[in-house]
């Protein structure tokens, strides 16, 4: 059993400007260290923060700018902030610094116990969509797209590294758990409110029932300029597909907690066991 959490706190969840010291804003960065020790003293081992956590942009394109390589300032803070506070984070929608002046990837990284970066995923389905009622959004124009399907082992098992929109493609969650075995999903999230409303939750419990894995969705939530604003409660699914832990949407800070037991991963699988019930009708 390992206890895991998700945490989102204020700043986070607002526009910052390019110019604040190392991109992240300044806010953001003291919430993310507060929810840290605060986390720590619940006896969490594993802290996740959602889909641009250090950052949102006003303009389109204004990302670009704070863009970073992995073993830029940005990181080394998350760094040794996982080191201080001897706790595993997963942070979803980091602009990596891309592959020429005007592309950025969206990762999302995991940082050890021991301040090391473990794995790191770049977001694969772009979110390139007119959503209704609201506005057109077109992700790729300014980000590019990773091509690898990463899933890595850790204390609380092996997990799955997605972000956001990848949510709707279920043939990625479906290779994580029947070719990389994965048994947690992490899915960090800055959904729109009108398809978080409509979508959001029950697309995250469809994907941990039919893999019968552990899913973590840690979500932006709230106003963040003029422009943006997110949906999505916090939550973390059991591989049966029932809420564990939940962190309201309407909650501007705080964190939701949850052990993980990986014996109720095996037992969901043992009697039902689709893996080897599976017939291959999509190839
Ligand atoms: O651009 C950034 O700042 C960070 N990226 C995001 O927030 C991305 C791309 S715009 N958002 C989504 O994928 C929302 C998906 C979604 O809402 C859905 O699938 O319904």
């Amino acid at each position: 059993r390992s206890r895991v959490s998700l945490a989102r706190c204020r700043g986070m969840a607002s526009s910052s400007s390019p110019s604040a010291a190392a991109g992240a804003s300044a806010a953001a960065r003291v919430g993310v260290v507060q929810m840290t020790s605060e986390a720590a003293s619940s006896g969490v081992k594993f802290l996740c923060f959602p889909e641009v956590f250090s950052f949102i942009g006003s303009k389109d394109g204004e990302s670009i700018k704070i863009a970073e390589p992995l073993d830029g300032p940005i990181m080394q803070r998350y760094c040794s902030l996982a080191k201080e506070s001897s706790m595993w984070l997963s942070l979803g929608g980091f602009q990596e610094k891309g592959p020429d002046d005007s592309h950025q990837y969206n990762t999302h990284v995991l940082i050890d116990d021991s301040g090391e970066i473990r794995s790191s995923y770049r977001k694969i389905h772009l979110f390139d969509v007119d959503v209704p009622g609201n506005m057109v959004y077109k992700e790729s124009r300014f980000t590019t797209a990773g091509d690898t399907v990463v899933a890595v082992d850790s204390p609380f098992g092996r997990l799955g590294l997605t972000v956001c929109y990848d949510l709707r493609f279920p043939e990625l969650y479906q290779c994580l758990r029947f070719k990389h075995q994965a048994q947690v999903l992490l899915v960090p999230s800055a959904f729109t409110k009108v398809t978080g409303e409509a979508h959001w939750e029950i697309l995250l419990r469809a994907r941990a029932i039919e893999t019968q894995c552990y899913v973590i969705a840690a979500a932006q939530a709230g106003k963040h300029n003029e422009k943006r604003e997110s949906y999505g409660d916090s939550i973390i699914i059991d591989p049966w597909g029932t809420v564990i832990a939940r962190l309201p949407d309407r909650l501007s800070t705080g964190f939701a907690v949850a052990d993980i037991d990986l014996s109720k991963v095996e037992a969901v699988r043992t009697k039902m066991p689709i893996s080897e019930l599976r017939r291959r009708t999509n190839e």
